[in-house]
């Protein structure tokens, strides 16, 4: 078993390059099969989901190389329109292997998909639209089905805007016959990175970044070049290392526009922030303020995937914070591992109030999911004494070498191989 080791209370002090996205890698490469033939997709960060996803691609079919990082795709000689369960349970992402492969080869089946468990996460919002484009779905003995000799373009009104399923809509329908229109779509600028991706391969969608998507069907697809967003998760993440600690941290390769409203929290906990072009720079002050109130939300609100780590930070504050968590049921893993750190926060259903202490202190705790784990090693960063930090799998899903990077920043942090 791998754990973290972190000894904690030393400013970070220097620059770090923010990796390509995760969130938009992942349905970047499902997006692939629908070419038939080359894509190359330049930053593609190495990472757990990354390997699982291109391991699907690869039991499909498809011949993949990786060159630094740099993936090369050819999806011509796609043999099967099956992905193997014990894939498809790695992850959540591997959802999205079923819009492409529906609209490319008119059949899919798939089992549900696994990954974090942070509430119940289902998959009715994909089913719903790809059954209005004319998929006849069936769901038995823990598969999914869907079949279409050719999906056909409709209207979509999502119930909710869920960032997966107005991915998985986008790809079904790029070769759809007739237009598609996706109404209260997810507006997450990784939406807007896999329109470019999909028009760059001749696809014709407009709107993404935008409530409403319209897909005009096209019959062919051609190759395509494409180099994924940074990481703005990642890059939130950085941010706050650099808050925790009181340090001073550059991130560079960063769209700043995309880290508006973590920007604009940690400014209210007294942090300096300066953006340049595609850099941004970050002055922690302690103890941070208290930031009154955080609510996560659909983008461009504050997103659910920083909750943690702005909850370790919170719990140095001067003051009380009120954090609602309203994207995902079951999203506090992390507060009872916080509190054996020391911190001070109660939940009352999706809320938790968070009263700042002094410091924390060093203890044996366990990331139970992905954005757990790095909620914790940043508690660790600050803390008196030694952190331990268990779950190191769930880490390295969605950060690249998170310690290493740490480490150039003037961090005390190890990975270390333990006997379980
Ligand atoms: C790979 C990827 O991009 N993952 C991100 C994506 O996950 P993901 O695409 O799974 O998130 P969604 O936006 O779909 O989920 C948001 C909410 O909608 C619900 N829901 C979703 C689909 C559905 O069919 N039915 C349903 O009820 C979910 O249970 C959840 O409560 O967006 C989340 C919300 O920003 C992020 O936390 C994840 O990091
Ligand atoms: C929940 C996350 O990812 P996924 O949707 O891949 O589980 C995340 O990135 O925080």
């Amino acid at each position: 078993m791998e754990k973290y080791i972190i000894k904690g209370g030393i400013k970070l002090n220097g620059t770090v390059r923010i990796n390509g996205g995760k969130n938009a890698s992942l349905p970047i490469l499902a997006a692939s099969i629908l070419n038939r033939s080359l894509s190359i997709i330049h930053d593609v960060p190495v990472l757990k989901d990354i390997s699982v996803m291109m391991e699907i691609l690869q039991t499909l079919g498809a011949d993949i190389v990786r060159k630094d990082r740099t993936v090369y795709i050819n999806t011509e000689k796609i043999k099967t329109v099956e992905v193997p369960e014990s894939l498809m349970r790695q992850m959540r992402s591997s959802i999205f292997l079923m819009g492409p492969l529906l609209s490319r080869y008119g059949k899919v089946r798939v089992s549900y998909p696994g990954g974090c468990e942070i509430g119940p996460r289902p998959v009715d919002l994909h089913l719903k639209g790809l059954a209005l484009l004319g998929a006849n779905i069936k769901e038995r003995y823990g598969y999914i089905e869907a079949e279409a000799e050719q999906l056909k373009g409709t209207e979509i009104h999502l119930d909710f805007p869920s960032v997966g399923a107005t991915e998985n809509l986008m790809m079904a329908a790029v070769l759809a016959k007739g237009s598609t229109v996706i109404r209260n779509a997810a507006k997450e600028p990784e939406i807007v990175d896999l329109q470019n991706f999909l028009n760059g391969m001749g696809a014709c969608i407009k709107g993404a970044g935008t409530d409403t998507i319209k897909i005009e069907g096209v019959q062919e697809l051609s190759c395509v070049e494409h180099t994924v967003i940074p990481d703005r998760i990642a890059a939130g993440t950085f941010l706050i290392a650099g808050a925790i600690t009181g340090g001073r941290v550059i991130l560079k390769n960063i769209i700043s526009e995309h880290l508006e409203s973590i920007i604009a929290k940690l400014k209210e906990a007294g942090c300096k922030i300066t953006s340049g072009e595609d850099s941004v720079t970050i002055e922690g002050s302690l103890p941070p303020k208290p930031i009154d109130v955080i609510r996560t939300l659909p983008y461009p609100g504050f997103p659910t995937d920083l909750q943690a780590p702005i909850m370790a930070l919170m719990s140095i504050a001067d003051g009380t914070t009120v954090l609602t968590e309203t994207v995902f049921e079951n999203r506090f893993k992390h507060v009872d591992e916080l509190r054996r750190m020391g911190a001070n926060i109660k939940i009352n259903g999706h809320t938790a109030i968070i009263k700042g202490v002094e410091t924390l202190t060093g203890a044996v705790v366990e990331g139970k999911d992905l954005r757990a784990g790095a909620a914790l090693i940043l508690a660790g960063l600050t803390a008196e004494g030694t952190t331990v930090i268990e779950g190191v799998h769930h880490v390295e899903r969605g950060y690249e070498q998170i310690e290493t990077k740490l480490k150039a920043l003037g961090a005390e942090i190890e990975k270390v191989q333990v006997d379980s």
